[in-house]
């Protein structure tokens, strides 16, 4: 069934008795755009270190078209998956070096030189996030922003079917969080990737993805489309915060606006609370 490209079953892993994820199960289609939501603590990271097999499973299934990931050799793995995490490495080599890194899986036993057609993906990918310019300078010589980038460069120069993110908008101004999100989003309807991020900012997951997972607890809160997952009444019950939910005028997505104390206190004493 094509919703079951990436099929996560009843899936159980966590820091010994400290924290574990709850029986967590979604799938999603080849090619979908599919947001992790949900407050501090709630076990978004440790859900996506359970796909990307930085955690080792407890419990539960992770297949890839109806492959156990766990069965993938690494390689195998990595040429099918790629993974952007929140901090990336700022080891000492250049932005060039380090997209290029994106495809090792593609190389030969005793291969130490990589082929042109490495270097010409490696620079389409440069080029496509804004970091060609930089790609004589060391990592550490970037920006947190800059390197995100150079992240998702890398990350993409592996040419996978799944691409993982953590956070990949954290360290970005306004204009390259739209950007880097309207990058995915082009090769996502154009290569037909599949993508899963992290993403905190509930406007930006409206907006961009059509499939999100709402996290509360270590557990799957909602799962749905942004207008099922995005209520008032859901987003209040996770996040314990109070806010508004409107339409984007032009988009016809869910937008959500926080409201201060101050005007709580307001709107309490003029009209007994919000009317909705
Ligand atoms: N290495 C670890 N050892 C033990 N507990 C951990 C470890 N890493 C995280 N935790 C705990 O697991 C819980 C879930 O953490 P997780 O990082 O998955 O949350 P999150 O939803 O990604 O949060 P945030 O939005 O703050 O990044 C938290 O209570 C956290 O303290």
């Amino acid at each position: 069934m094509a919703s079951d490209y990436l099929k996560i079953d009843q899936l159980t892993c966590g820091y010994g008795h400290s924290f574990n994820l709850r029986e967590v199960s979604f799938s999603l289609e080849q090619g979908a755009l599919a947001g992790i939501i949900g407050p501090n603590g709630s076990g978004k990271t440790t859900l996506f270190k359970g796909i990307s097999g930085q955690l080792p499973t407890k419990s539960g299934h992770i297949h890839l078209h109806n492959t156990s990931l766990s069965h993938l050799k690494l390689k195998e793995k990595a040429k099918k998956v790629a993974v952007v995490s929140q901090f990336p490495d700022t080891a000492d080599i250049t932005v060039e070096d380090y997209v290029l890194m994106g495809r090792l899986p593609y190389r030969e036993p005793f291969q130490f030189f990589e082929p042109r057609k490495d270097v010409v993906i490696a620079r389409k990918y440069m080029r496509l996030t804004g970091v060609y310019g930089h790609r004589k300078k060391y990592l550490s010589q970037l920006s947190g922003g800059e390197q995100q980038l150079a992240a998702i460069a890398q990350a993409l120069t592996q040419e996978p079917e799944l691409l993982l993110m953590d956070e990949p908008t954290s360290h970005l101004d306004i204009t390259h969080q739209v950007e880097i999100l309207n990058l995915i989003q082009r090769l996502n309807q154009e290569m037909n990737l599949t993508v899963l991020m992290i993403i905190h900012d509930l406007n930006l997951a409206a907006e961009y993805c059509d499939y999100l997972i709402m996290m509360k607890d270590g557990a799957i809160h909602t799962k749905g489309s942004p207008q099922e997952v995005l209520t008032y009444e859901k987003i209040e019950q996770v996040y314990d915060t109070v806010v508004v939910t409107q339409t984007n005028p032009l988009s016809g997505k869910p937008a959500i606006f926080l409201v201060s104390e101050n005007i709580l206190k307001e709107i309490q004493a003029k009209y007994g609370g919000i009317q909705r």
